[in-house]
């Protein structure tokens, strides 16, 4: 049964368990409370990350269970039996693995705790020489392997041994380098390498915050394609990977139904308790199962403030386990601050400050007793990773600083509610936390490309789709506006733009939806404001564009940072009107970078006017639909309320045939037939391709453009018809300084916009 899932008899089937061999063992039945079944999640596929379930975050299903409707006095009451299988058989219910935390129940009653040991001779040292100083556990090596992730990124290169030698860390590198592997594989390798005693929970290990859900279903998602790929249950172990944590493995437990499998997700048919249990913690899910997934235990929480703060104020037990984790990672810090978390920040940050020093701090929020010994001190052992892509060199000192303040008394220091304020209240066991700041000069990238268009705002649109049709690509337009996205979603529908919106006042199933369309559609466009711009992993992201020109310096670096991952190429695209240029100046400043430094694009202006003429027909149609569409609502409201009241509607309002103030049937009919000519219009230019001045269509071996040889060669453009095929860093004009008096009697060039 899935959650959700409504039964219309009285008995629910069970789903027929395949048993081998012909012996079927009678079950065991008992009566069990809605929460008290053996939930499991339902798997959804690794490497999509957000997808794979329409947007749904979290699928529960119970197998084994009947559903019986008792008649009582009182009247129908719902009985779950639950069927108990013998012992050979629930292997083969532990199928599902654990998506988000969500694991088998089996995982904590499993008899023993399993370490699981490399199947295949590894030769770590051959295979994988670059990574093996860090003494990382062999099956870490394995999946790092099987990811043909073949040598650590800078970042996670210089965090790796401070973190495995124990030690806290500030960790600021460029967008897109590794970071969630710079702390999730020390906290991963302390997990393997210390398995928990037989026959006990979990006990959490490491909380990882995070300020958005999409980061933090990415983190999890991360970390758990990591865990999952280890879970493959051997035979034999790996004399050939010589690390220190593979020694902690022998003698231990040896896993049970060896599956030879080949660098694949081994999870789902392992069959046995996964070895590290991920759970994300985000808004959207139901409390119910919440907690559920953290009641079974978990080993690494990761979450958002908001969310985990509100389960905290219920969970005295939750409420202890992270007064007593390993590691406190803040992912993306700065941000925290911006996304309105601060409370719910500064009352996790105090479990995990240690008692003498949380003393000294007058709580503001009051955190929730527990009925546990609420006195007792945090770990002293507790290592704390923060890590950015912006974090201020100022903040990095003071962090950094042993003096820090001690004493946040109300009205004497009192903190005002900044991201300063908020981690100066970390507690580092770390005498001197390790600052490492290998963020590129200006937040720059190497693998990116910038670029700028100047232009007025009102030609936006038509540079924007200049660009989309000149340079194909995925896509990802920056706005700062919901309007914006909702006045240009339309436009690119009518001009055969796969675009997709990104923002706040979408609901989150559709958020996720557009995110997982975007990134299988080819030559995709996504419209985002900056909900976007942090931490989101979105694979192959060719351009971003900044529309809007991005609030401050911090989101314009996360922003670029959507693309040029993992030293992949990427390009950035700054559209830039003459009243936002002060702000791009401001902006740049603030990373120490000037406006000369952004080059700007070359643009074929011979297509312009063509180009304007399609997108103002779009807009044409999209105001007569918009039009018709409101008289529509309008109209539907009006009968509606009138049914609603039972009064009868006048014979005219119902035919529009006599009130002036209502349009007539006919002008509704002349308005429909004014948007078909107009649409006719427009696929009949989207029809025809763009041809560039100098192009002789009919003798395409003469104009000064002649364009025969670019077809034999293949690089022609389709859609341009004598333009190269290109990528948008070819066509980055030389930076140039001009002066401010030569700039201001610069024309435009051609053409001279809608303004003119
Ligand atoms: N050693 C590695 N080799 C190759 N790819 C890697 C390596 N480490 C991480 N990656 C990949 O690089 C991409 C970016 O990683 P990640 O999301 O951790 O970056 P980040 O630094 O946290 O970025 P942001 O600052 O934007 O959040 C991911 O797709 C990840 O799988």
């Amino acid at each position: 049964m899935t959650v959700g899932e409504t039964s219309k008899s009285s008995t629910l089937k069970r789903k027929p368990i395949p048993i081998k061999g012909p012996v079927v063992k009678k079950f065991k039945v008992q009566t069990a409370s809605l929460d008290g079944l053996p939930w499991k999640s339902i798997t959804r596929p690794q490497d999509t990350g957000l997808d794979g379930d329409d947007g749904i975050l979290e699928l529960e299903e119970v197998e084994d269970v009947e559903v019986v409707y008792e008649e009582t006095t009182g009247g129908k009451v719902v009985k779950f039996n639950v069927h108990e299988r013998p012992e050979h058989q629930a292997s083969h219910t532990s199928e599902g693995n654990e998506e988000h935390g969500q694991q088998t129940e089996i995982t904590d009653a499993s008899p023993e705790s399993t370490v699981f040991t490399s199947k295949f001779a590894f030769d770590a040292k051959t295979l994988l020489p670059k990574w093996c100083s860090y003494g990382l556990h062999g099956h870490l090596l394995q999946t790092l392997q099987n990811r043909a992730f073949t040598s650590p990124t800078p970042i996670q290169a210089k965090a790796l041994p401070i973190a495995m030698s124990g030690r806290d860390i500030v960790g600021v590198a460029e967008t897109g380098s590794g970071k969630t592997l710079a702390y999730g594989l020390p906290i991963l390798h302390h997990i393997l390498s210390h398995p928990r005693p037989p026959r006990t929970k979990r006990r959490l290990q490491a909380l990882i915050l995070a300020p958005t859900r999409e980061l933090a279903l990415q983190v999890s998602d991360h970390l758990n394609a990591f865990s999952r790929s280890l879970e493959v249950p051997l035979k034999e172990e790996s004399d050939e990977v010589d690390l220190s944590s593979t020694k902690n493995a022998k003698g231990k437990q040896k896993a049970q139904n060896v599956t030879s499998r080949k660098n694949t997700d081994h999870t789902a048919a392992s069959g046995s308790p996964p070895l590290v249990s991920i759970a994300a913690i985000v808004g959207g899910m139901s409390s119910q199962k919440q907690r559920r997934i953290l009641n079974r235990g978990v080993d690494i929480l990761v979450a958002t403030p908001g969310r985990l703060w509100d389960i905290l104020e219920e969970d005295d037990g939750l409420t202890q386990q992270i007064k007593t984790t390993k590691f406190l990672v803040l992912d993306e810090a700065d941000r925290m601050v911006e996304a309105g978390h601060f409370a719910e920040m500064d009352n996790i940050l105090r479990l995990t400050t240690r008692q003498s020093r949380e003393d000294e701090i007058e709580p503001e929020f009051s955190p929730p007793e527990s009925s546990e010994n609420s006195s007792k001190s945090p770990q002293d052992t507790m290592q704390t990773f923060v890590f950015s892509a912006t974090l201020s060199k100022d903040l990095q000192r003071n962090l950094k600083r042993k003096s820090r303040p001690k004493s946040f008394k109300k009205g004497k220091n009192t903190p005002a509610s900044t991201l300063d304020d908020l981690l100066l209240r970390l507690d580092f066991r770390d005498t001197d936390p390790e600052v490492i700041d290998i963020s590129p000069e200006g937040g720059v990238v190497s693998s990116l490309q910038e670029s700028k268009i100047e232009c007025l705002s009102t030609d936006k649109d038509v540079y924007l789709y200049y660009f989309l049709l000149r340079y194909p690509g995925r896509s990802l337009v920056f706005l700062s506006s919901i309007d914006g996205i909702r006045r240009l979603m339309p436009l690119m529908e009518l001009l055969d733009i796969k675009a997709f919106p990104l923002h706040s006042q979408l609901e989150q199933r559709q958020r996720l939806k557009n995110l997982d369309r975007f990134k299988v559609t080819p030559n995709g466009v996504l419209l985002a404001t900056d909900i976007a711009a942090r931490g989101l992993d979105i694979p192959a992201v060719d351009h971003v564009i900044h529309y809007q020109i991005p609030r401050s310096a911090d989101v314009f670096v996360h922003r670029n940072g959507r693309t040029a991952r993992a030293m992949r190429k990427g390009f950035s695209l700054l559209m830039c009107a003459p009243d936002e240029r002060r702000l791009v100046k401001a902006l740049l400043s603030n990373v120490g970078r000037q406006e000369g430094d952004i080059p700007e694009m070359s643009v074929e202006l011979t297509l312009m006017d063509k180009l304007k003429t399609r997108i103002l027909l779009a807009r044409q149609i999209d105001s007569q639909q918009h039009k018709i569409k409101k008289e529509n609502h309008e109209r539907n409201w009006i009968k509606e309320t009138a049914d609603a009241m039972e009064i009868a509607l006048d014979s005219d309002f119902l035919s529009g045939s006599e009130d002036e103030s209502q349009p007539s049937k006919f002008k509704r009919k002349k308005r429909n037939v004014k948007t078909a000519s107009l649409k006719a219009e427009l696929n009949q230019l989207l029809s025809q391709p763009l041809i560039a001045r100098g192009v002789s269509t009919r003798y395409i071996t003469s104009g000064y453009r002649p364009i025969a040889h670019d077809m034999v060669a293949g690089d022609y453009h389709e859609t341009m018809l004598g333009l190269k095929k290109t990528e948008a860093g070819n066509d980055v004009v030389a930076a140039k300084k001009p002066s401010k008096k030569k700039r201001e009697q610069e024309e435009p060039g051609e053409w001279n916009g809608f303004g003119s």
